[in-house]
């Protein structure tokens, strides 16, 4: 106890410090996003896990473990009899948020000395929650789609959307919020929780600590959100909530949700996960573009077997490949670091084994890139390089970075000799990469599952570059040989179960590969299928001509071209789209039809929008206001939905 009260003094003083550095959160409030089916719960999720590596990164065992029995117990074990409970309910579409809460739960429960109670839950399951009891809620959220909540989360976020749930009125909440700047909505998710939080909860309720926004998988960032949460629950917790026992009723709600082990075993497409991939033959690659320029897209279609691996998809799912990095770039990297790669990494592996599969090579941290290297230079042997390290620790231009992979940083500062373990800290975690599924089960056999993967070669500083993932399928996977991949469910991204409702496909470039998937599953559909499809030039990047076109011609599908270089106007899909306002405009508003966007998130789909505005405000008679409103509803309504991403 006397442990616990010092813990809880010297919290006090820090929060006191931490006090002033805390910033008006802007409160931003998200539009609505297509409303999904639920989903069925995961047994997985119903776990308080405890399978935290202790000290260390989650091991990720938990979503590739089958649920047992065992489990479930370790489940139980997991919160602390006594301590105040902490609940920390993440939303994620892709894992990460997961991982984060799990390091999130494991830090504060040894910390604090048996003093908190930290659970984790999926926000999907906040049904179980009972928020009288709850005094503390830790919300970790990315961001997915086009700024939207991740699809678990929606049902959670309508609920406190609509009003329909009370939080305690003291409650006491922060929010990290993952995202990616890359993307134009950021962290848009996270940001709408809080202020969802603080609508709910009552005037004594109290921000713990100041919401932080994630720039991909910044985990100094995150560790130092972490630190402030932690000095700030001792304190609150002292002042606001003080020392008595607490039941968990959490832990009997989930013996209940015993009964979902065996509906959890049979969710196999749910064990392959990032770091358990399923490992997919490849079984065609061909190119779906002909270049003639130097600059011209380069394209090819992907099949992968996907064996016994009982994963099922459905047409809007995705699949994650897990690339590897360039051989070639590995030993570039490796001799810049004078190195031959049979150090060991302080991850527990080879310096080799960690450039080859885990690090971004293109994706540096500036913040600790510069230290290590002015760590790793003598003031006295290198003092020109040591000043230029110190120099670009302060203040590296962001056009700096972008040009130069590590290999390149690394040669500008011949003199640095790195310690193997800081070799790590440089770079940003490699990511697997998400592609848009372009084939039909039913079409194309359930084990088969076919990507469209735009192949990515730029140059910068002299150099010849190489896309990570699309030159790892393009060049160095073969025929036969096998890929680490796993399924990404998509819910917000599905045909309307009712084959007579006309749908509208947007999808240039690799745009159209769900709507491969869309038309092959529709051909026989009783509604009207529309496909607005783009690219430059039609004798060069036309994918999937041949069998568009001769859908075209049996009648299973309408399709409307737009290629922008084939004329000296640049003439693009909304163009096409506007020419055929009227028709468009009686399909949406008389015909209910759907409609499907996907692609570039940063241009293409915002042109779409505007042109799908346009023409409502035209031919459905509405003012601007009118048209936002409508542009919600369809949301609402699932009838638009958008696949999109920053290229
Ligand atoms: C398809 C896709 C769309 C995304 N959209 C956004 C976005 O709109 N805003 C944002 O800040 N981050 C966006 N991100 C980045 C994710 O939020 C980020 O990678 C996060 O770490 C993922 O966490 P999760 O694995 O828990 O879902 C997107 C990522 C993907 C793959």
């Amino acid at each position: 106890m006397a442990g616990v009260l010092l813990w809880l003094a010297a919290g006090m003083m820090v929060l006191v410090a931490l006090r002033s550095l805390w910033l008006t959160v802007q409160s931003v409030l998200m539009g609505g996003g297509g409303r999904p089916a639920r989903k069925k719960r995961r047994f997985e999720d119903y776990l308080l896990d405890d399978t935290v590596a202790p000290g260390g990164a989650p091991t990720g065992a938990v979503s590739a473990s089958i649920a047992s029995a065992e489990l479930l117990e370790q489940a139980y074990r997991f919160a602390n009899d006594g301590g105040l409970p902490v609940l920390i309910l993440y939303g994620t579409e892709y894992g990460f948020s997961r991982e984060v809460a799990y390091r999130l739960a494991e830090t504060l429960r040894t910390a604090s000395s048996g003093a908190l109670s930290p659970r984790v839950m999926n926000m999907l399951h906040f049904e179980l929650i009972q928020w009288s009891e709850e005094p503390v809620v830790l919300v970790v959220c990315s961001t997915t789609g086009d700024g939207v909540v991740p699809s678990d989360a929606r049902p959670f976020a309508d609920q406190l959307e609509s009003g329909a749930l009370t939080l305690r009125p003291d409650l006491h909440y922060s929010v990290l919020a993952l995202g990616d700047k890359g993307y134009p909505h950021f962290c848009r998710a996270g940001k709408h929780f809080e202020a969802l939080l603080r609508e709910r909860s009552g005037q004594q309720a109290a921000r713990l600590a100041e919401r932080s926004d994630i720039d991909q998988e910044d985990w100094h960032a995150i560790e130092a959100w972490f630190g402030s949460v932690q000095q700030a629950l001792r304190v609150e917790l002292l002042h606001a909530l003080g020392l008595q026992p607490h039941r968990d009723y959490l832990r009997d709600s989930i013996v209940k949700g015993g009964a979902m082990i065996a509906d959890l075993a049979n969710d196999v497409s749910r064990k392959y996960t990032k770091d358990n991939p399923y490992w997919a033959t490849m079984v065609v690659k061909r190119p779906l573009t002909v270049q003639v320029e130097p600059d011209d897209k380069e394209t090819v279609h992907i099949e992968l077997d996907l064996g016994d691996s009982g994963i099922r998809y459905v047409p809007g799912d995705a699949l994650g490949v897990v690339p590897r990095n360039c051989p070639a770039e590995v030993r570039r990297t490796l001799a810049a670091l004078h190195m031959s790669g049979i150090e060991q990494a302080e991850s527990g592996e080879t310096v080799r084994e960690f450039l080859e599969r885990r690090a971004d090579l293109k994706n540096l941290r500036p913040e600790l890139l510069f230290r290590v290297l002015a760590d790793s230079l003598s003031d006295v042997e290198a003092p020109a390089e040591r000043q230029r390290a110190s120099q670009l620790w302060t203040e590296a231009p962001p056009s700096y970075l972008r040009e130069r992979e590590l290999a390149d940083v690394l040669l500008e500062f011949p003199s640095a000799r790195i310690a193997p373990h800081r070799v790590p800290q440089m770079v940003r975690a490699l990511q697997p990469r998400f592609y848009s599924i372009a084939s039909s089960p039913v079409v194309h056999g359930e084990r088969r599952v076919a990507l469209t993967v735009a192949v990515v070669r730029y140059r910068t500083l002299g150099r010849d570059r190489q896309g990570v993932t699309t030159c790892y399928l393009a060049d160095r996977v073969h025929l036969r040989d096998t890929v680490p991949v796993f399924l990404s469910r998509n819910p917000n991204f599905r045909l309307p179960v009712d084959d007579a409702v006309p749908i509208v496909m947007i999808g240039p470039g690799t745009g159209i590969a769900p709507f491969r998937a869309f038309a092959a599953e529709r051909r026989t559909a009783r509604g009207r299928t529309l496909l607005f499809f783009g690219s430059r030039h039609r004798e060069r990047d036309f994918l999937y001509r041949d069998e568009l076109e001769e859908m075209a011609r049996r009648g299973e599908l309408e399709l409307y071209t737009a290629f922008s270089r084939d004329q000296s106007q640049k003439y693009y899909v909304q163009h096409r789209m506007l020419e055929r306002a009227a028709d468009l405009c009686t399909l949406i508003d008389r015909q209910g039809a759907y409609v499907y966007v996907c692609g570039d998130a940063l241009h293409m789909a915002r042109d779409v929008d505007k042109a799908l505005r346009t023409i409502l405000r035209e031919h459905a008679g509405l003012n601007a206001a009118d048209t936002d409103a409508y542009m919600e509803r369809l949301e609402r309504e699932a009838r638009y939905q958008r696949d999109v991403w920053v290229e």
